[in-house]
């Protein structure tokens, strides 16, 4: 029996991101008027909150049966997953706090759906479909991953021929990072860390590790926020576009010494570990915006410490003896396990291009690669966007275009 309390909460945050969802919403009419998905079947592995909802919602208003669990042990609301599951032709198996091993077999039990279609954030789902459920993978019509670090795996599968199926990279399109992981991690990080710790960050020494389109993202919004932003980085170009934004560079052997706030958004792993926890001042804090748990060294923080307890909501204290250093969200994604995500806004756009992408996987037969985002979905997306915040632009004349199609005119 459902908590109704429970059901009201999860269906009014879906109400909530649904009404601040624009573009989904014109995507959801069409669905629902030419049910393009039908009879099509969807295993889904996202983050289980109210913006995922909406795009379940979506889908099935196309036709689509959908099965769901989360992406992340910590990111799921308990609330929204059990509104998602009275809708009709959706199962979701998401919970909050999840073990490893009933992720893993929520993760099997959307599977058992027979699924046409994937959709990923990450790669848990695609991983186990190659590792231990590759009896499915003939009924597999494609794909999607949400996600940076997601890409980089299906890359190194396809590279290595171990992927069997057309997957659509959906973060690679422009209207997906250069919003979600910019602008959608620079406000829900910071809005996640501020509502968690209910500390000053204004003349604070922040330690933004990795200048890609997350960190770039954590790093505006810390500036504007008053803190003393230092980037660490490995790639040459990106260290130096950190340094001419206006922030510090240096190595984290140097900022593990300086910083106050720690937020790893590499992709990477161990960006820190028993030698920079060794460095750092008393009553810093650490947090993860970037891959799974796996940025800091959590083994090596706990093996140096006396005594690990909870002291707030959401955060670890590591007593190291004679220093403290405390943890957000058990090193998983701090915007999603101690906050709500991103901005219903920007993942209005992400969600449309999983919308979109996947009814392009329906509608053709891609070969077993990783593909791009259509750019007529991007670029559509884009329009719809600016027609939703009412915003014209202009268009070229005849004679511009000519102009830059031409190359023999000079000064
Ligand atoms: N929290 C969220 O909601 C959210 C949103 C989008 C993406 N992500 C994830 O965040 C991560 C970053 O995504 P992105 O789009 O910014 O990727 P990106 O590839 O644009 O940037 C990552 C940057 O980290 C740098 N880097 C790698 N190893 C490093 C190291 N040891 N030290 C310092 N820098 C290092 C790289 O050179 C690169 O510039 C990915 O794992 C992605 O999947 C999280
Ligand atoms: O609120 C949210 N709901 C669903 N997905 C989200 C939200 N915020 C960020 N991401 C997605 O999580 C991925 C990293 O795991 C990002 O790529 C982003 O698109
Ligand atoms: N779903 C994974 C991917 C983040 S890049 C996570 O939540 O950590």
């Amino acid at each position: 029996m459902v908590d109704d309390t429970l059901l009201e909460s999860g269906n009014q945050k879906i109400e909530w991101a649904r009404n601040h969802m624009p573009v989904l919403s014109i995507i959801r009419d069409g669905f629902a008027s030419e049910k393009p998905l039908k009879g099509c079947r969807i295993a889904m592995a996202l983050h289980v909150e109210a913006k995922t909802a909406v795009l379940v919602e979506t889908l099935a208003s196309g036709g689509a049966e959908i099965a769901i669990t989360g992406c992340n042990p910590l990111s799921t609301q308990d609330d929204v997953a059990a509104a998602l599951d009275t809708r009709d032709n959706v199962s979701c198996y998401a919970k909050y706090n999840a073990s490893r091993s009933e992720y893993y077999e929520s993760i099997n039990k959307v599977l058992d759906i027979n699924p046409d279609i994937t959709v990923d954030d990450g790669g848990d789902l695609i991983f186990t479909l190659h590792k231990t459920r590759q009896e499915l993978l003939s009924g597999i019509k494609g794909g999607t991953e949400e996600t940076t670090t997601g890409v980089y795996r299906l890359d190194s599968m396809s590279k290595d021929n171990a992927l069997k199926m057309p997957v659509i990279a959906v973060n690679n399109a422009f209207t997906k990072y250069l919003f979600d992981n910019r602008y959608g991690t620079g406000q829900s990080t910071w809005d996640a860390i501020n509502r968690t710790t209910n500390l000053l960050v204004a003349g604070k020494d922040v330690v933004v590790a990795g200048y890609g389109w997350c960190g770039r993202g954590c790093s505006m919004r810390a500036k504007g926020l008053g803190a003393n932003v230092i980037v660490t980085e490995v790639n040459p170009v990106r260290a130096l576009e950190a340094r001419m934004d206006g922030y510090r560079v240096m190595t984290m052997d140097e900022a593990a010494k300086i910083g106050e706030i720690f937020i790893t958004t590499t992709g990477n792993v161990s960006v820190l570990t028993r030698d920079h926890f060794k460095l750092m001042k008393d009553g810093v804090i650490l947090a993860n915006s970037g891959h799974f748990n796996v940025e800091m060294n959590l083994e090596e923080l706990e093996s140096m410490s006396k005594t690990v307890r909870t002291v707030r909501e959401n955060i670890k204290e590591y007593h190291l003896g004679d220093r403290r250093i405390y943890l957000l969200a058990d090193g998983r994604l701090v915007n999603l396990a101690a906050g709500d995500g991103h901005p219903a806004e920007v993942m209005d756009m992400s969600f449309s291009n999983q919308a979109l992408c996947i009814r392009h996987l329906v509608d053709n037969d891609l070969d077993i690669d990783v593909h791009a985002v259509p750019p007529e979905i991007d670029t559509y997306i884009a329009e719809l966007k600016l027609k939703a915040l009412g915003i014209e632009i202009d268009e070229l004349t005849t004679e511009q275009e000519k102009y830059m199609r031409e190359w023999e005119h000079g000064t």
